[in-house]
């Protein structure tokens, strides 16, 4: 009998087309095991562990994909899926290990924002890191949010007075001592009750969206995450599986806020403490810093607007007082940045790897 050559053939060339495969949303990854929620928002949403497929293995997967699976959808204790595809990313936020590490990592996939949390005060807030944070936002065509916690320790005003050029939106968060608050409980089981008034602002910004959390340890982040998530929380569903409680890793996961749109999910970032920026290109960088970048038109061609540009049109911008009371704190920090991400002259690789904990 001859072979039926159509009949054998497979469907496509290298894999199958996996026509029933299911789409679910990557909560979180843990030592090769990737937890989606499947039927989001449906009447059969749940949770389904699944391991990569062979072909796939080169394809970092993170927090926010959208991938299909294949398999045991049933979502049982012992059940596992395969995750055979990648839907293409609406955005992917990326940084490397420090600002001298070629390789990128992907950090999250599909946020529509990130929220970058920083303290008034205790700890005290680095403009480092903040610029740091927008540079990476803008280049993953993000929209950053900044948030600012503990108003009630430090007047953050002045910390602000640097941002007050950019398209950024500002929520101010702090303790309330009246009935105008929120109780909340960080995930060392500390108790505040914060400022009712700026958890529903923020809420509202999250409201439909992907949103990306960022912030040092101790600004109040799983406090203002709790107060955003507490009531899903509580009720178990998706967040019973991937509440921080029994994530033990440090990767990004992604949570329901409770009372919230479809669509809404808070991604907390627990382990990632700085953005290596070594994957951006300077002129994102200079994009970073719009109240600068006008002054550098009268730059020589190839200007690098670093520290060592001879006659950089930012200098006498700034001097002048272009760019407004906060231009040279501004334009030390874009040429902190513009220093770590171009090729370091020598000599100064350690001072760019202490810039890249800011
Ligand atoms: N004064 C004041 N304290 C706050 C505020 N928000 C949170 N805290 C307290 O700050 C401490 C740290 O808060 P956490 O929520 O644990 O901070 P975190 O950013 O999650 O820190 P890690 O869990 O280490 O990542 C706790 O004692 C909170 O109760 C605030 O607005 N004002
Ligand atoms: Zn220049």
């Amino acid at each position: 009998m001859r072979p039926n050559k159509k009949g054998t053939r497979p469907r496509t060339k290298d894999r199958p087309a996996y026509d029933d495969a299911v789409t679910g949303r990557i909560v979180t990854v843990d030592r090769g095991r990737y937890t989606a929620v499947v039927d989001e928002d449906g009447d059969g949403e749940r949770v389904v562990i699944a391991a990569r497929a062979r072909e796939l293995r080169r394809t970092p997967v993170v927090a926010g994909d959208l991938v299909a699976l294949v398999g045991d959808l049933s979502g049982g204790p012992d059940a596992l899926a395969r995750l055979v595809r990648v839907q293409e990313r609406r955005t992917l936020l990326r940084r490397s290990a420090d600002d001298t590490d070629p390789v990128e990592r992907a950090v999250v996939a599909n946020a529509d924002q990130l929220v970058i949390v920083v303290a008034a005060a205790n700890p005290e807030p680095r403009t480092g890191f903040i610029d740091r944070a927008l540079v990476a936002a803008y280049d993953a065509g993000i929209q950053p949010i900044l948030c600012v916690t503990k108003a009630d320790l430090k007047d953050p005003t002045e910390l602000l007075d640097n941002y007050r050029h950019l398209d950024l939106p500002v929520i101010i968060s702090r303790t309330a001592t009246d009935d105008e608050g929120v109780d909340s409980t960080s995930d060392d089981g500390l108790s505040a009750r914060l400022l009712g008034g700026a958890v529903n602002q923020l809420r509202s910004h999250l409201d439909g969206k992907v949103s990306v959390l960022l912030g040092h340890s101790g600004v109040g982040k799983s406090t203002m995450v709790n107060a955003l998530t507490g009531s899903n929380r509580a009720t178990g569903g998706v967040n019973a599986v991937t509440g921080r409680g029994r994530h033990t890793s440090s990767s990004a996961v992604a949570l329901k806020a409770g009372d919230s749109l479809p669509g809404t999910w808070i991604i907390d970032t627990p382990g990632i403490r700085s953005f290596g920026l070594a994957h951006v290109d300077p002129d994102r960088i200079l994009q970073a810093f719009p109240d600068l970048e006008p002054g550098t038109a009268d730059c020589a061609r190839g200007c690098r607007h670093d520290r060592l540009a001879v006659k950089c049109g930012l200098d006498p911008w700034v001097s002048e007082g272009r760019a407004g009371v906060s231009g040279p704190v501004r334009l030390a920090s874009l040429r902190r940045l513009l220093g770590s991400s171009a090729p370091e002259p020598k000599g100064n690789t350690q001072e760019a790897k202490e810039l890249g904990e800011q």
